[in-house]
């Protein structure tokens, strides 16, 4: 049998009254069998290293759902939501299994990390209403389909928030947010962000952080909107993304 290097126990009592939120025995049982498939599926395909122990139940698990505990307190609503540059299919997968109302669009550039995490979704029986697309957003956010049409957009760890305001914000319905992850978060970010926010037609409508548990640091979590619909065309900045900052 292989061996973990680090303890394979589930989180107890105190892990989701920190998260706010606790799972029914089912969405537990999908969060252990997601880790099952990471461990195989990593085998073949290297989709990310937070696998074992805290690694997976605070860094994937817990950082995935502690900016969705509005969302959270009803799980059932039905919501469409986006995880764009899904990889191993964080935060999406996790959000999926905590919110049973949410339909999902789990996205990403690489194929063969789309077919691992479209297979996990088929063992996890989530295949009704969750899909997995093969793109890069630059194109995808041009599809009718997914243009304006999503309560949630997210996005961790796939590029500068500037850039990821660009991917999510024309996602989004009118009332719609956009939930950009972060780790490190200062002045200069916000001010790089605020002036990528202007031609988008979109705002800041609210910044949180959380100290993770077990001491595994600081993370931030940027919520923006629309301040008026998405406009018909798809601004050019997406089309041809910049990855320099936006002005100092
Ligand atoms: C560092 S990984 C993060 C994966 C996952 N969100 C997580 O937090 O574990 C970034 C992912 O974004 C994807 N990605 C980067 N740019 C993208 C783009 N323009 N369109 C679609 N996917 C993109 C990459 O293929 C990669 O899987």
């Amino acid at each position: 049998m292989q061996q973990h290097p680090m303890p394979d126990s589930l989180p107890g009592a105190a892990f989701w009254e920190a998260l706010g939120w606790t799972p029914e025995p089912a969405q537990l049982g999908q969060l252990k069998a997601l880790q099952d498939l990471l461990r195989s599926w990593n085998s073949r395909v290297n989709l990310t290293r937070l696998v074992e122990g805290d690694d997976y139940w605070i860094n994937q698990v817990f950082d995935s759902l502690w900016p969705l505990q509005t969302e959270l307190r009803s799980p059932h609503q039905s919501r469409l939501a986006i995880d764009v540059g899904t990889g191993g299919g964080f935060p999406g997968l996790a959000v999926a299994i905590a919110m049973p109302g949410a339909r999902m669009t789990l996205l990403d550039s690489v194929g063969r990390k789309t077919a691992a995490v479209q297979a996990m979704v088929n063992d996890l029986g989530l295949s009704d209403r969750v899909s997995v697309r093969t793109d890069r957003i630059e194109s995808a956010g041009h599809d009718r389909t997914l243009r304006g049409g999503f309560d949630l957009a997210m996005a961790r760890a796939v590029a500068a928030a500037p850039v990821v305001a660009e991917y999510l914000v024309p996602l989004l319905k009118p009332d719609g947010n956009a939930l950009l992850y972060r780790g490190q978060w200062g002045d200069t970010d916000l001010r790089q962000l605020k002036r990528a926010l202007v031609p988008l037609n979109a705002q800041l409508s609210s910044s949180q952080h959380c100290q993770l548990p077990a001491e595994r640091g600081v993370r931030h979590l940027i919520r923006l909107q629309p301040v008026s619909p998405c406009p018909r065309q798809f601004p050019r900045a997406v089309g041809v993304p910049s990855r320099q900052p936006l002005g100092g």
